[in-house]
């Protein structure tokens, strides 16, 4: 609670500045006026405590991000994981908390997020939301995008020969995208998510050149029908480099699910 309300207050992105990070206090951070500045003082004091800042001086304390806080602010894309914060402090899904014990008591009956909304499950509720549809796809991407980029980098030619891939609930479809833009074989992009969500994802463009080339599908319907019906994934099985222990590489394989 104590990060979505810095994250509201746009606290990490003040304190970066385009990069300048430096140490700001409470005051500095709120307008001259504001009567109380100790209170933001007491919300970043324990966030400092958790690494998200670091705390300089003793007074006024002053604070600036660390690593961690630093994934807080927007890069290039506009993702960061500060969506994923707020996604995960929705009413809709704070509301579902209290009611954890009610899935232990009768692990038959509806979730807890269910039982907290109308009965409605959370993937439907996000399809009948558009607001909350709009932060779940914000809050996929701030997550998938840095650990898409080091997937990448890890698994240099593991999609070598890949010509059509399948992003089996693929949500907004960036990390469908930055597959595709890194990995020229893939003819066939198929973001196979449920049909709000992909309503609402941004158009995907894999290259000026190729665009006609190089399809890009968001809805099941859509799918190309040589796919058998469910679509052919391809499963991504963990690689351990090669200059670290080749003795235990895993092909990747495929399959129809
Ligand atoms: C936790 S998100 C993961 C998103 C994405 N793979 C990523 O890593 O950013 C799960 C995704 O599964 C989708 N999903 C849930 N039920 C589905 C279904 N029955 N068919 C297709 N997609 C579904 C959701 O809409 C959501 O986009």
């Amino acid at each position: 609670m104590a990060l979505t309300a810095i994250i509201r207050l746009g606290v990490p992105s003040a304190v970066w500045a385009g990069g300048a990070n430096a140490p700001l206090s409470a005051a500095e951070l709120l307008p001259e006026c504001h009567p109380d500045q100790s209170v933001l003082e007491r919300l970043l004091r324990p966030l400092a405590s958790r690494g998200v800042f670091s705390e300089h001086g003793g007074s006024p304390r002053r604070f600036a991000l660390t690593a961690v806080g630093r994934t807080l602010v927007p890069g290039p894309s506009g993702a960061s994981y500060a969506d994923y914060v707020l996604q995960h402090h929705q009413d809709a899904l704070v509301a579902a908390w209290p009611r954890l014990h009610e899935a232990v008591l009768d692990p038959a009956g509806p979730e807890p997020f269910a039982r907290a909304n109308a009965g409605v499950p959370a993937y439907a509720y996000y399809g009948k939301d558009r607001e909350a549809n709009e932060v779940m796809l914000r809050a996929m991407t701030g997550v998938s995008e840095p650990f898409m980029e080091a997937l990448l980098d890890g698994y240099a030619g593991g999609f070598d020969g890949v010509a059509t891939l399948v992003d089996v609930g693929g949500s907004s479809g960036a990390c469908l995208e930055m597959i595709m833009r890194r990995v020229g074989t893939i003819t066939e992009g198929i973001n196979f998510d449920l049909p709000d969500v992909v309503a609402a994802a941004p158009p995907i463009a894999v290259g000026s050149d190729d665009v006609d080339q190089r399809r890009v599908h968001g809805h099941p319907e859509e799918l190309p029908s040589a796919l058998p019906a469910g679509g052919k994934v391809i499963a991504c099985e963990p690689v351990v480099p090669e200059e670290t222990d080749s003795s235990t590489r895993t092909d990747r394989n495929t399959s129809n699910k």
